[in-house]
């Protein structure tokens, strides 16, 4: 049988997956909790603009507006539940704790997000379940309601948590994908997928907040001044320094290398990484799964990232004026 899909959070992520997965399994066994793009995605589907996959590209899954309704249309449970949602707390509800009337015995759940340390928060509350941890190349933004651009490439790297997890649950993680290759993703399964977790961070904990804060693209922000690009590169290495802390030999200066060249080798203006559209739309930042838990780790181990440590309070501090209606900031007494 058909294995049946939840994504929760129908955004840039939620969208392109729904569209891969809907070109190995029946678009009727993927269901998508929408939050503020219910209305469009229910009626018309996602349209996916991708330089890979094609333009106007659409694809029509079952769209709720809540877990609990997910429930009502897929009684008998989810073989994987894909979040796609920021990692961002927001009221007393976890996110692991808002999937939970969702997740069976048998729910894989797979997590697809960037930041480090995501996972343990879904161990805790799920101690028995398959977890899949995927590390995604795909920049792409949600341009309108259930409209996602897509554009460069699409890669798609898994691995079980903890590595060593059952061979059940490492065949489980090893069927979704099957499903995303069958789908036409390109995928790596990795043993471990904690050191593609760091490789990517480098990226993720240099970028996004430097693009979010200078409101540039990434290849707009390196040509910003002379220095700009050895800036980010040294942002780079303080997070290789971290991994390799964390016993990740293999993140030497050539990985720093590789992931910088990923913005070099790109023509003007470069990338929005997805921390600049939130910033740029006024949406809170996933500040403390991308910086601050690798901060937390530098800090453990005695390594010193002066740098990091500067990006994650302007971040923080970003990330806070959101909260503050507009009226109020820069208000001053005098
Ligand atoms: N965009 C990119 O290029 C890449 C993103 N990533 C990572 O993938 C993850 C997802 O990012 P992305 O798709 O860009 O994020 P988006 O903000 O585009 O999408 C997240 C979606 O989740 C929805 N959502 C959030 N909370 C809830 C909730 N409680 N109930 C229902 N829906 C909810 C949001 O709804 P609403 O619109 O109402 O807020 C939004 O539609 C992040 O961790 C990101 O860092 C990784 C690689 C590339
Ligand atoms: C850097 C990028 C675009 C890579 O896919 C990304 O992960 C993001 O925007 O968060």
């Amino acid at each position: 049988m058909s294995p049946r899909v939840l994504i929760f959070g129908g955004g840039s992520i939620g969208a392109v997956l729904a569209y891969l997965l809907s070109k190995s399994i029946d678009a009727s066994n993927i269901v998508v909790v929408c939050r503020s793009n219910y209305d469009v995605v229910a009626k018309h589907g996602f349209t996916i603009n991708s330089t890979v996959y094609g333009m106007n590209e659409n694809v029509r899954p079952i769209a709720v507006r809540s877990v609990t309704e997910a429930i009502q249309v897929c009684p008998d449970g989810f073989d994987y539940i894909c979040v796609a949602t920021k990692v961002i707390v927001r009221g007393n509800v976890s996110q692991p704790e808002l999937i939970k009337p969702a997740v069976s015995a048998k729910t894989n759940i797979v997590l697809m997000q960037n930041g480090i340390s995501i996972e343990e928060p879904y161990r805790a509350l799920f101690p028995d379940n398959a977890i899949t941890s995927v590390v995604i190349y795909m920049p792409c933004t949600q341009t309108a309601p259930g409209v996602v651009s897509h554009t460069i490439y699409s890669k798609f790297l898994l691995g079980t948590y903890p590595a060593n997890a059952t061979s059940e649950h490492k065949s489980s993680t090893a069927q979704f994908v099957g499903i995303l290759n069958d789908g036409g993703a390109t995928t790596i399964h990795e043993d471990d997928i904690q050191l593609a977790r760091w490789t990517k961070l480098i990226v993720n904990g240099s970028q996004n907040p430097i693009c979010a804060l200078s409101r540039l693209r990434d290849v707009q922000f390196l040509g910003a001044a002379p220095g700009a690009e050895s800036f980010c590169r040294n942002v780079m290495s303080e997070i290789a320094s971290i991994a390799r802390a964390e016993g990740y030999s293999e993140v030497d200066d050539s990985v720093v290398d590789r992931q910088l060249r990923l913005s070099t080798v790109r023509s003007p203006p470069g990338v929005e990484p997805s921390m600049m559209a939130d910033a740029l739309s006024g949406q809170h930042l996933e500040v403390e799964c991308i910086v601050g838990n690798a901060l937390r780790i530098a800090q453990r181990h005695g390594v010193d990232v002066p740098r990091l440590e500067t990006i994650y309070y302007l971040a923080k501090g970003l990330d806070m004026s959101f909260s503050i209606p507009e009226a109020l900031l820069g208000e001053s007494k005098i």
